[in-house]
């Protein structure tokens, strides 16, 4: 490594294995790098086998503004085809035990080369990361990758501080202070007590009891979007809104990308279309319909006329879920006014002037992607944060039409349901006020990235906190102060090679 990225300050940014959290701490990744930290980023080399696959991630730190990042993948100590990944009852354990002893160790190394970590940075999923940082005496931070409606529900939910639908009153509609009042159906479905996901539930309170650990709460929203809910938390929690992470104003996001899968090249086709023509419809990473459902969107596709770009992501092999198939003639009855892909990319499909709307799933990113891009959505939100989100797009950020209410709800949406709200989001006087409505956000979101702006402020403060905690934790481990205690050896679980130690 070049002596330039040697004196930077070091963050290690610990990533659970998903699309969904992957790209927004990458995102934030990228902006710390160009605000001028060198930043190390790690997940599970089973994910890291097939982000080196798809993108464009090589050996030497990437340089990105006034920085660098690297990425240096660790083992969790399953076979490469081990199926109980797929289970995260069994893998966030796993993740945990193997965590625990290789983060040390690569800390340890990082040490050892000249480079000290002095900030660890997790998402949701993997609460342990800030435990690592407190062994080893460094400061850690967390980045929510949902929205901070959904952070305010899981606190209140998680501290009983207001009554959520139960065994004995499912129905009951939810006020959380500073938000729209929530039906039962538009509260994160993992706290449903019919949750057919109770360990995902567990995964995403997992964090909670934890949160007092991280000295800083990143959330890759923006203040102007969720105004009254950010102030509101922000009392409670020390929160710092950076979003959307997606937007970098200073650094193009091409080179250095986390995608699983190679995007299909669409783009070209899609510019053989007509502005405003084309209907992008994605579920992202992890949703998987039912075949019945895909059948009906695909004939509401075909009887609305429109142009369409349809993901078709190919279910992992140890999922359990059966290979979607299309209507037999599909692809011929569209022609040239279809595209069906495998895995899009999406943050320049949205950014496409020939696309008019996005049918989607509403994960948090997706969610986020479309506001900041100006791109007004088609909710068709299943479980989780979803069924929330589609909430906000649709009745607070008015830029969307409703489609569904989520995979609760049990309803097959009929192809005419389908080709009545394509049509209600690409033609006539609401899909203009929507596209007026998405242009705002799209403006806000700009104003909030750029040079002192809302998010680039607080990254630019986290940054400078972060610097700052350096130099304590570097006096600390020289003996010269005692504001941060010397680090402890790191005891537990079986290291790969029996041994673990700090990084002093
Ligand atoms: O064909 C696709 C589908 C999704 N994505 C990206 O995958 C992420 C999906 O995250 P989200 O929170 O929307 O949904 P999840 O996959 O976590 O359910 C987003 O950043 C999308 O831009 C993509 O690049 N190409
Ligand atoms: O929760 C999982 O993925 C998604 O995360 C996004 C950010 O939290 C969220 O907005 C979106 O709605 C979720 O779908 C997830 C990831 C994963 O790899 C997995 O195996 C899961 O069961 C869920």
């Amino acid at each position: 490594m070049g002596s330039d990225a040697e004196s930077l300050v070091h963050v290690l940014l610990v990533s659970f294995p998903g699309q969904g959290h992957v790209n927004p701490l990458l995102r934030l990744g990228k902006r710390l790098a160009s605000k001028g930290l060198l930043v190390t980023f790690t997940t599970p080399e089973s994910i890291g086998k097939q982000m080196r696959k798809a993108s464009n991630i090589g050996d030497e730190p990437a340089p990105v503004g006034d920085g660098f990042i690297r990425f240096e993948f660790f083992e969790d100590g399953w076979d490469e085809d081990d199926q109980r990944r797929q289970d995260l009852d069994q893998y966030l354990p796993q993740l945990e035990k193997a965590g625990k002893v290789l983060i040390p160790e690569m800390i340890r190394r990082s040490a050892e080369r000249n480079r000290p970590v002095s900030c660890l940075i997790n998402n949701p999923f993997i609460p342990w990361v800030s435990d690592v940082a407190e062994s080893l005496s460094l400061p850690s931070a967390m980045l929510w990758v949902q929205s901070c409606a959904c952070f305010a529900a899981y606190y209140h939910y998680y501290h009983g501080l207001v009554p959520f639908p139960s065994e004995s009153a499912m129905e009951i509609d939810v006020q959380l202070p500073c938000m729209p009042l929530l039906k039962h159906d538009e509260v994160p479905s993992f706290l449903y007590p019919t949750t057919p996901y109770p360990f995902l539930r567990r995964a995403i309170l997992g964090q909670y009891k934890n949160l007092d650990k991280p000295f800083c709460i990143l959330m890759d929203t923006f203040q102007e979007l969720e105004l009254e809910i950010i102030e509101y938390m922000s009392k409670i929690c020390p929160i710092k809104t950076v979003g959307p992470l997606f937007k970098n104003p200073k650094v193009p996001n091409a080179n250095v990308r986390g995608d699983f899968m190679k995007a299909d090249d669409c783009l070209g086709w899609l510019d053989s279309k007509p502005a405003g023509s084309v209907v992008y419809v994605s579920f992202g990473s992890v949703v998987y319909l039912k075949q019945d459902q895909w059948d009906e969107i695909a004939y509401g596709l075909l009887n609305s006329g429109v142009n369409f770009l349809w993901v078709m992501k190919p279910p992992h092999k140890d999922s359990g879920y059966t290979v979607l198939t299309l209507p037999e003639g599909f692809l011929e009855k569209a022609g040239d006014k279809g595209m069906v892909v495998q895995w899009s990319p999406q943050e320049q499909v949205l950014a496409h002037p020939a696309v008019a709307a996005f049918v989607t799933h509403c994960g948090w990113n997706s969610s986020m992607e479309a506001l900041a891009s100006g791109m007004p959505v088609v909710a068709f939100p299943q479980w989780g944060d979803q069924v929330t989100d589609a909430k906000y797009l649709v009745d607070v950020f008015k830029v969307g039409v409703r489609m569904c209410r989520g995979e609760a709800e049990d309803k097959l949406i009929t192809r005419d349901v389908v080709e009545k709200c394509l049509l209600e989001a690409t033609v006539g006087e609401k899909a203009a006020e929507m596209k007026m409505n998405a242009l705002k956000w799209k403006a806000a979101a700009g104003a909030a990235v750029a040079e002192g702006g809302s998010s680039d402020r607080n990254i630019q403060a986290f940054v400078d906190e972060v610097k700052r905690r350096s130099v304590e934790v570097a006096l600390a481990k020289s003996g010269k102060s005692t504001v941060v205690e010397a680090p402890e050896v790191v005891k537990e679980g079986a290291a790969t090679d029996g041994k673990v130690e700090s990084v002093s």
